[in-house]
């Protein structure tokens, strides 16, 4: 019944407005299947290949159309990632590139679904899969790549962790990126929004923080229940391999700096969460921050382990990093994705779901959360692409989908 009959794959608008891959599989049976792939600006180097979608969608059509229809089945993921591979034939998906694998591996989770009648969580997951939900992080303040003339820190995230509902915890992170505006706004500081929705202010880190703080204390006191924050660094994108110091607008630290400097927040702040303190390359500097901190908070490897087996298997020897962040189209197939959440999970790290700064309104990585029990989710707090994630783990929730 999930023999797939058709693979449509075309240029879709993406929430920066570029051009993104969206796939639809069907089936024999009728069953139906959609997904877009998303898209980073804070690139990890070694993250699958994307490639400019036109070129994307013709060597998928070329290569790997071919060996699916009439030929695999939607049913039945690890079959139909396996194909993709196969099509590809490179280690990153170069050849046809990772958005059009991603694209089609998840349209055709949702079209084996479909003939299933079931959710797509449950479909991926198994059928005691839906009772446990991530905490969602929800980025307030950013810069970065994100947003010019904002702060260095990438993403200022709210972590409302004591949420007694994922319902809750949405609304809490919606509450406190409003707070935050308000506080902006009694400071005089005009803002407008990065990538991900979050406020782009042009202010410093310390302000940011100060602000964040404030907000999430404000919103705390409202909704009874405890409100943590947490950090995306980004350092990679800080660092400057050829002095090995990372660049902030006022200062250069070098890694021991940063270490101390990243170390020193996580007390300041109480932080719960802190993604890519430190450069993708420096798997080093990662164990001693975690052996430092890593008992009060997650050390979340994005850039360092881009969703990829093989990078984790090298934290985990060096007791890099406690968590990793899940991004679908690092790695370009959910198989992929689900082997690095199986991997993290047997050696005691926790996996964050992840949207990337540049979605659509496919809403498959919520589903995906659920499906593997993932601790926490991050796909920003408020704006259309975003809340399509947040609204669909609402509906899981109410049962729904
Ligand atoms: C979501 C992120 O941004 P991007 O998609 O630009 O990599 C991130 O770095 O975690
Ligand atoms: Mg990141």
């Amino acid at each position: 019944m999930t023999l797939i009959t058709d693979v449509r794959l075309r240029r879709v608008l993406d929430s920066r407005g570029n051009p993104t891959v969206e796939a639809d599989v069907v089936t024999e049976s009728g069953g139906f299947g959609r997904a877009a792939a998303p898209s980073g600006a804070s690139t990890g180097e070694y993250e699958a290949v994307e490639r400019p979608p036109t070129e994307a969608i013709a060597a998928a059509r070329e290569h790997a159309v071919p060996r699916l229809v009439g030929t695999v089945y939607a049913g039945n993921q690890r079959e139909v990632d396996a194909a993709l591979h196969a099509a590809d034939g490179t280690t990153d998906f170069s050849e046809i590139g990772a958005n059009s694998a991603v694209a089609i591996s998840m349209a055709a989770a949702k079209a084996g679904a479909d003939v299933l009648g079931a959710p797509l969580f449950q479909h991926l997951g198994g059928t005691f899969r839906g009772e446990n939900f991530p905490i969602p992080l929800g980025n307030v303040v950013g810069g970065g790549e994100h947003a010019a003339d904002a702060t260095d820190i990438q993403e200022f995230l709210a972590a409302p962790v004591g949420a007694p509902s994922v319902e809750d915890a949405v609304f809490a992170n919606a509450a406190v990126h409003a707070a935050v505006a308000d506080l902006l706004s009694e400071r005089g500081v005009p803002c407008g929004k990065g990538d991900e929705g979050a406020w782009a202010p042009s202010i410093d880190d310390s302000e940011a923080f100060e602000i964040v703080a404030e907000a999430v204390s404000m919103v705390q006191d409202e909704v009874g229940f405890n409100i943590g924050f947490g950090l995306d660094v980004a350092g990679a994108e800080l660092y400057d391999a050829e002095s090995e110091t990372y660049e902030y607008s006022d200062r250069s630290r070098d890694t021991d700096e940063q270490i101390a400097y990243i170390a020193d927040l996580v007390e300041e702040y109480d932080l719960v969460y802190v993604e890519d303190p430190l450069d993708e390359d420096d798997y080093d500097a990662f164990a001693d921050l975690t052996a430092e901190v890593g008992d009060q908070t997650l050390i979340c490897g994005d850039d360092l382990f881009v969703t990829n087996t093989n990078r984790l298997v090298d934290g985990i020897d060096r007791n890099a990093a406690n968590s990793i962040l899940i991004k679908p189209n690092q790695i370009g197939t959910l198989s992929d994705a689900f082997d690095a959440i199986e991997l993290a999970t047997e050696n005691g790290y926790d996996s964050v779901v992840s949207h990337r700064s540049g979605e659509t309104e496919d809403a498959t990585i919520a589903h995906l959360a659920v499906a593997t029990d993932a601790p926490f989710i991050k796909t920003g707090a408020v704006g259309g692409e975003r809340t399509a994630k947040l609204n669909e783990l609402i509906r899981i929730a109410d049962d729904a989908t």
